[in-house]
């Protein structure tokens, strides 16, 4: 059974980094990051979420000692354009969508039969919230974003019913949450924490030698922190509107910078004996 906890009540990975690296047992963490609000701070617009050169220059050190993937409700090309490192693994629109280094591409979760529903989707979605000042409609390959960041607060209940009567009549399609969005995707059991599960097996990680990481601040998160109690370290960035299965948990987008130095220092550490 998945144990859950108010993100307040979860130790601080940069606090209790010794006894974090002790479930390690030796093995080196294969790490998984979430984007927004994880390697960005939650900004206005998604345009806004600009990588910085400290936090890239983080990824790219860490993904010369083990593997890393960003793990991304967002379009995979669109995360591949805003992380611009060739070392790492990207999944986008929650994991349907999957490259890596050496032309590696896939579609595990098998959504391609969902695109004419999300096309579809899209057009309508941007017709009825044309009038709604504020809101956004956000095409990823395999879902649609909905904003109501910049939406007036008594105008969210319109975004909500247009984004419901759309989902009523494409049984393709379900809904899911974030940060000040509403999100259609495939109706189908895919997401991060498979996504997860998936990359370990294609690379070869599932043996004595790794461990999987995660670090991620949204709901969608939580999908992959489930998926990794008892068989890996999950990390809460902040806090969403939920409980968390998270285990540890991180304050803000520079301490997920500085754990990832130190987990690059320590896995050069390990490999020089
Ligand atoms: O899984 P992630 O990489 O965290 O992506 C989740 C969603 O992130 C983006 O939206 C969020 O960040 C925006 C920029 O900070 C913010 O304005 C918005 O309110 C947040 O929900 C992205 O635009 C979505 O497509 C992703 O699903």
């Amino acid at each position: 059974m998945i144990q859950k906890r108010e993100a307040q009540d979860l130790p601080s990975a940069l606090n209790q980094l010794h006894e974090l690296k002790a479930q390690f047992q030796g093995k080196t963490p294969a790490v998984f990051l979430d984007y927004d609000g994880c390697l960005t701070p939650i900004v206005q617009r998604p345009e806004m979420a600009i990588l910085s050169d400290e936090m890239r220059t983080a990824l790219h050190e860490l993904a010369a000692v083990t593997k890393v993937a960003v793990v991304s409700g967002r379009d995979r090309k669109n995360v591949e354009d805003l992380v611009k490192l060739d070392n790492l693994y990207f999944a986008g629109s929650h994991g349907f969508d999957i490259t890596g280094p050496g032309g590696m591409a896939s579609e595990p979760g098998g959504a391609k039969a969902a695109l004419p529903a999300l096309d579809k989707a899209d057009g309508i979605l941007q017709e009825k919230l044309q009038h709604v000042a504020g809101s956004l409609v956000e095409r990823k390959r395999y879902a649609i974003a909905v904003h109501f960041r910049n939406v007036a607060e008594d105008q969210v209940q319109e975004v909500r019913k247009a984004v419901d009567e759309v989902l009523d009549a494409m049984p393709e399609l379900k809904i899911g949450y974030g940060k000040k969005i509403y999100e259609l995707k495939p109706n189908i059991d895919w997401h991060k924490g498979k996504a997860v599960m998936w990359l370990m097996q294609e690379l070869g990680l599932n043996d004595d030698n790794y461990i999987p990481l995660y670090i991620g601040d949204d709901i969608t998160d939580e999908d992959a922190f489930a998926e990794l109690q008892g068989q890996g370290i999950g990390i809460l960035v902040g806090e969403h509107d939920d409980q968390t299965a998270a285990t540890y948990r991180l304050e803000s987008v520079e301490e997920v910078r500085v754990f990832l130095q130190d987990l690059t220092d320590t896995i050069k550490q390990k490999s020089n004996g």
